[in-house]
């Protein structure tokens, strides 16, 4: 068994595996900084440049541990009924709409995602969208690569003085605040939260409200019921004459017929996408209709920036959400440290030092009366160090440490245990 450092004492590394047989998928160009933190645990980790098609994906997905992906991969529950020995998604993103979260803890599967590693990177890119909307330096930069001259001044402005007017206010619609009031804007925001406004900003009561005083719109919320489809004709109708919509949020979110309606009959000056309500799986396909016949009539529009869903790809970001999320996964799979999980509860207990014979049990089921009790009668023979339990709606998580337990008795409470009516899943590490 191999020790690992912790303070001024050796601490456990707990592994009950063979760390060799730990199958890792990763898909969708996953940074290298994951991929060298699972090899070096010597899991075994297959790394795909692409999102994968569904039944390749079923295929892959039956015979791994665990599955890193990004925001194109739809981990549905038809995906997730076959993934018999998976124990940890790795969204290796802020999104998470993409994997069926309760059907994941109703396996006992945790989520993990990287909540704010990419935030500082959508906010760079909507402040440059914000100038280049307003210089329309997207329409100039295509005329001068097809050779046209045009130097014009009308209705190109400055974005000093004007509003800003954000849709979610959370890290990223927060920190795009700051940016955009250090550019000599003023700012005003609508969230369903009552929230702190940074700097001079300032909090609106309703989305119209919001709708109707702003030069610019961003949209910053994360795909639910309430957002989906929530900009539609009634709402681009309320925004200013001339103003312009910026969506780097979930394409969901837009009905882009209602944007392409508000862009051609002047309502809106122009708009920047980075999502989209369908979107190819992989570089080099196309961006055309078969997409749906939106792509079209968007492609038609004047000042209109298309981008490829780049909002967090910058090597910044990358790096730090491969080195997030990736060891989230490791720590889930050695130690069952669940913190930072967005479907199960948060668990986590302290080390246990290199010299003590502990096994930690790992106990995921329905939460119920009578299950604690239950567990606790197995464990009753051994002395349980230290335990700690949290639900999650209707998943709970135990985690105990118990202590002088040789082979036998660890075999038989992992027998006893997983044989519990409520059992989701049972593991024991030591
Ligand atoms: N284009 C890209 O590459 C990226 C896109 N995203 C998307 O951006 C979204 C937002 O990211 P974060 O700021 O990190 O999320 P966050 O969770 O920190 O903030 C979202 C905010 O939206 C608010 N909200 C939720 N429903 C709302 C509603 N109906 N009306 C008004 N406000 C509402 C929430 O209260 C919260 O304050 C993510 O969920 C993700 O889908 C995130 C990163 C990169
Ligand atoms: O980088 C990606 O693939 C997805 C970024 C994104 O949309 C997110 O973090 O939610």
């Amino acid at each position: 068994m191999t020790e690992a450092r912790g303070g001024s004492y050796s601490l456990k590394a707990l592994k009950p595996f063979n760390a060799g047989e730990i199958k890792v998928l990763l898909l969708e160009n996953i940074n290298q900084s994951a991929v060298d933190i699972l090899t070096k645990q010597g899991y075994q980790v297959e790394h795909y440049k692409e999102a994968l098609p569904e039944s390749v994906l079923i295929e892959k997905i039956r015979d791994v541990q665990a599955i890193g992906i990004r925001s194109k991969t739809k981990l549905t529950s038809r995906v997730l009924s076959e993934a018999r020995k998976l124990l940890a998604i790795g969204c290796f993103c802020i999104g998470t709409n993409q994997v069926d979260l309760e059907t994941a803890a109703s396996r006992g599967i945790v989520v993990f995602n990287s909540p704010f590693s990419n935030s500082r990177s959508v906010a760079e890119l909507i402040i440059a969208e914000i100038v280049i909307l307003s210089r329309k330096l997207g329409d100039r930069n295509m005329e001068m690569h097809k050779g046209i001259w045009n130097k014009v001044s009308s209705n190109c402005r400055e974005i000093r003085g004007k509003t800003l007017g954000i849709v979610g206010y959370g890290h990223i619609g927060s920190q795009l605040s700051v940016l955009a009031e250090a550019m000599g804007m003023k700012v005003c925001f609508h969230d369903i939260l009552s929230l702190m406004p940074l700097g001079t900003a300032r909090q609106v009561d309703s989305l119209h409200e919001l709708l109707a005083s702003a030069d610019f719109i961003t949209i910053h919320v994360p795909e639910t019921p309430e957002t989906k489809t929530m900009m539609g004709d009634k709402e681009f109708e309320c925004m200013k004459k001339g103003s312009y919509f910026i969506n780097a949020s979930r394409g969901s979110v837009v009905q882009i017929p209602a944007l392409v309606r508000a862009l051609k009959r002047g309502q809106l000056a122009g708009a920047a996408l980075d999502v989209y309500p369908k979107e190819p799986a992989k570089n080099g396909e196309t961006f055309t209709s078969d997409l749906g016949d939106w792509v079209d009539e968007l492609r038609e529009c004047e000042n209109v920036l298309m981008t490829p869903h780049i909002g967090g790809s910058t090597e910044e970001a990358q790096k730090m959400i491969g080195i997030e999320v990736g060891n989230a996964v490791v720590r889930y799979i050695n130690y069952g440290t669940s913190v930072g999980a967005v479907n199960l509860p948060e668990v986590d207990l302290r080390a246990i030092e290199a010299t003590q014979k502990i096994a930690r049990l790992l106990f995921v089921h329905h939460n119920v009366p009578g299950v604690l009790k239950e567990i606790n009668e197995i464990l009753a023979a051994h002395n349980v160090e230290k335990q700690y339990s949290d639900s999650h709606g209707e998943i709970a998580y135990l985690m105990a440490d118990i202590a002088d337990v040789d082979e036998g008795d660890i075999r038989n409470i992992y027998e006893l245990v997983s044989a519990c009516k409520e059992n989701i899943s049972t593991r024991i590490v030591y």
